[in-house]
């Protein structure tokens, strides 16, 4: 019998973990529905239970595959996992209690992943909670990812939703009514386009750039997302027994070079007048005596593959999801272009500026994080004490996976839980900014996303400039409601299958 079996034996035969099944249910029975609720908190003293656990939640739910749960599972050599389901049990800030533990679960689990991709976790992903962390955090948030600096980049986002119309245009033109337009590459050559032009300035199309760019970041997020026995086992980790970490190795040192290639061109040419990207604004902080953030060359290439990694596939997803939702909704679709029409009118396209008044558009597009969060179990957390939560004790390194989609799909927090109903926000203060437990696709407290305002902005860009210049249609004469909603693996859930859309009518008259 292998040590694992032979302590969850022991566990099994002491009645512990019985007792903890028993205490969870009579006690702290979550509010999830009913196939996934066997235990709102779910104490695992040995790896198996949560791989199981994990499991089973995937069967019950679709809410992604096998891949994606053995990749949180990964951990389960840990002592324990709590598995949340509760509305209200993570990360309150409201200080009420023995809820106030987002403290307490700010750490992420070191994985060899973030030593090989975040250069030794100095980066604000995978960076360890402590105080290099919260100076990375403060700059991101307060330098990079701030009102101001995303407004600078105003004419990016616009030229860049220029083309992407111009090209579905161009398209549809040549090739009749008919064309089928691939809505998922659409959107994610944006994302990447936008992010590349913020953080370096330049677009890196695999075509045109010698290291095949996008393709080596597609790379990172895989490797990141396979489970890794060193993980399980640290002791035989110089062993590399998976080659994954040759690899890693591999794929970093090309990102390396490729990063210090943009930074060295930065470093030689001295044009004060341009509008300054992240890069520029990271060498200056990394120049400056003054400076409050002690940063250096390794920090600004940890912060460019952070940025790389953690704002184009999210915002990609997320919008591919508000798009299906629309077209399997008819009748959603028609009033968001109503809302449009009288807002913006046919005879110019949406601007930055009038995001503000599209209530609607913002209500379709909380409701497809509702149900559709792209991370169904946020990042993995890492308790950093012993805390309580509802009279539950949780040590000190406990794995806490917060199940999001659950959570947005939970019958007592959500009437018909599984229907695209924009409406049901309508006169509800609910949020998804992490004060509202019911919603929460951006995570919540310290380790919650760090560009919400971004990629709330750039989702809503997108469905709107597609919403409100074309009419869209299924192929095949597919009616709305077969339209295949499964979800595939990534890091990030995207469709199974690329959306595919046929534009039947360009209904600005300019
Ligand atoms: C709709 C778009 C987006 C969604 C749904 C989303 C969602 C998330 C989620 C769920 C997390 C993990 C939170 C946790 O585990 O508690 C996260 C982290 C993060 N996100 Fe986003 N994200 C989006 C867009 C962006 C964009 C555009 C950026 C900008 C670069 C960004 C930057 C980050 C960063 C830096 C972190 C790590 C924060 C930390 O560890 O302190 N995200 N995001």
């Amino acid at each position: 019998m292998s040590q694992n079996s032979c302590s969850l034996a022991f566990v099994e035969q002491s009645g512990v973990l019985q007792v903890v099944r028993s205490r969870t249910l009579q006690l702290h029975l979550g509010p999830g529905r009913p196939e996934t609720r066997g235990v709102g908190w779910q104490e695992v003293r040995d790896g198996r239970p949560e791989v199981l656990r994990l499991r089973q939640l995937r069967d019950c739910d679709k809410c992604g595959d096998g891949e994606r749960f053995d990749n949180a599972a990964r951990f389960s050599d840990r002592e324990r996992c709590y598995f949340v389901e509760m509305c209200g049990s993570f990360g309150d800030r409201s200080n009420a209690g023995d809820n106030n533990n987002d403290s307490g679960f700010s750490l992420w689990p070191p994985l060899l992943a973030s030593k090989h991709f975040s250069y030794g976790q100095q980066a604000l992903i995978f960076g360890p909670y402590g105080p290099h962390w919260r100076n990375m955090r403060k700059m991101c948030t307060s330098e990079l990812l701030c009102s101001q600096k995303i407004s600078s980049f105003k004419s990016i986002r616009k030229e860049e939703l220029d083309l992407l119309i111009e090209s579905v245009k161009q398209q549809a033109a040549a090739s009749g009514d008919h064309h089928v337009v691939n809505l998922s590459g659409k959107v994610k050559s944006f994302t990447v386009d936008v992010i590349c032009r913020m953080l370096f300035r330049r677009k890196y199309v695999d075509e045109i750039d010698e290291i095949g760019f996008q393709s080596l970041l597609r790379e990172v997020l895989i490797w990141v997302g396979t489970p890794n026995i060193a993980d399980y086992i640290p002791q035989i980790a110089f062993l590399d027994p998976n080659g994954l970490i040759k690899h890693m190795k591999a794929i970093s040192k090309v990102l390396d070079e490729f990063f210090e290639k943009i930074i060295e061109e930065r470093l030689q040419s001295k044009d004060e007048n341009r509008i300054k990207d992240f890069v520029d604004v990271m060498l200056g902080f990394m120049e400056s005596e003054q400076s409050e953030y002690r940063i250096q060359r390794h920090h600004v290439k940890a912060i460019m593959l952070d940025m790389l990694a953690a704002a184009i596939d999210p915002v990609a997803a997320t919008t591919e999801w508000a798009l299906s939702q629309l077209l399997r909704h008819p009748r959603v679709m028609k009033k968001l272009q109503k809302e449009l029409e009288s807002v913006v009118g046919l005879d110019r396209i949406v601007e930055e500026s009038d995001m503000d008044n599209l209530e609607y558009l913002e209500l379709v597009v909380k409701e497809t994080m509702r149900l559709h969060p792209v991370a169904p179990l946020l990042a993995p957390h890492e308790s950093m004490e012993d805390c309580t939560v509802n009279g539950f004790h949780i040590p000190n390194k406990s794995l806490i996976l917060v199940n999001v989609f659950t959570i947005g799909r939970d019958p007592s927090a959500w009437n018909d839980p599984d229907e695209f109903y924009p409406e049901r926000f309508v006169g509800s203060s609910i949020d998804f900014r992490g004060r509202d437990f019911q919603l929460l696709p951006f995570g919540s407290g310290r380790r919650a996303c760090a560009g919400i305002q971004m990629g709330f902005l750039e989702v809503r860009l997108l469905v709107a400039q597609l919403v409100h210049c074309f009419d869209w249609e299924l192929p095949d004469g597919m009616l709305p409601n077969e339209l295949d909603m499964t979800e595939g693996f990534s890091q990030v859930i995207f469709r199974a299958n690329p959306l595919q859309a046929i534009p039947t009518k360009y209904r600005l008259i300019i």
